[in-house]
């Protein structure tokens, strides 16, 4: 189903031989069990993006194989949907509207797409706002109709782009504890990006920590702790502190 396997994938960008070429990762490899929460971790510039881009099939690896449930990844399908940090949806269209596009293009016959939309309207807690546009409800709403949107379509895996990082730390704060609750009555592969170790810990099941570019795998980190997470507990405090060392430790390398 949704294993992703991440093999060897290195991503240049330009042409190799040229001096002008990019090594943004280099030699990466990851298993990603299915229904698993993993969390992408690193300094601005390591690759993280690139990663999500090439398990969502926008990218091509330069070297390596990206596959989901065995089947390589070889353009962007249903099996692999993205979340944006500015949420994407159109803006005119409704919530309702937004959340049957990808119905729509996947040709569910209509009574089944109102179905599917009942369903992710109410589990993002959207009910009573399907006639609303985007312009007239918060980030986190909007937030929450972009993962409505992705969910509806079935996807093995679900990738993440930095979602939070737009709305205020309240918000963000009650989206993270919303994305766990989702994804707890929804299981998916998820693959997030972010660049906040707390974050990281609150949400993910393994954190994968990528050096300084080219990107390649540091360390993962198996976060282990049950849910709903407590910064204050000394375990959670522990994994802050080595995820901090793992990141500032690479920082030190290059200065
Ligand atoms: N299309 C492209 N052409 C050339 N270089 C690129 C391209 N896309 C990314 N890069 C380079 O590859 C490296 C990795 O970029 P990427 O956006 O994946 O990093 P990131 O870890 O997501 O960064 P940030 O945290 O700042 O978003 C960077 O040096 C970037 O400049």
């Amino acid at each position: 189903m949704g294993r992703l396997s991440i093999e060897n994938v290195s991503k240049i960008y330009g042409d190799p031989a040229s001096e002008g070429a990019v090594v943004a990762l280099r030699d990466v490899s990851l298993d990603i069990p299915d229904h698993a929460f993993c969390a992408i971790l690193g300094h601005s510039g390591c690759g993280k993006t690139t990663l999500l881009n090439m398990v969502a099939g926008f990218e091509r690896p330069t070297f390596g194989e990206v596959s989901i449930g065995g089947e390589p990844v070889s353009r962007p399908g249903w099996r692999n949907t993205m979340i944006f940090q500015e949420y994407a949806l159109f803006p005119w269209m409704n919530v309702a509207e937004n959340i049957e596009f990808g119905l729509e293009m996947k040709k569910l016959p209509q009574q089944e797409r109102e179905e599917a939309r009942r369903t992710y309207v109410d589990l993002v807690g959207l009910q009573g706002f399907e006639t609303k546009y985007p312009r007239q409800l918060s980030g986190g709403m909007r937030q929450r109709v972009a993962i409505a949107r992705a969910l509806a379509v079935c996807p093995e895996v679900l990738l993440m782009d930095e979602p939070f990082a737009a709305l205020d730390a309240q918000t963000r704060g009650a989206m993270q504890d919303e994305l766990v609750r989702i994804w707890r009555r929804e299981p998916k592969t998820v693959m997030l990006v972010t660049h906040s170790i707390d974050e990281a810990i609150k949400l993910a099941d393994k954190v994968v920590v990528l050096s300084r570019r080219p990107g390649r795998v540091k360390d993962v980190v198996e976060i282990g702790l049950e849910r709903p997470r407590d910064e204050d507990h000394a375990d959670y405090i522990a994994l802050r502190r080595r995820l901090r060392e793992l990141i500032y430790d690479d920082f030190d390398e290059r200065s």
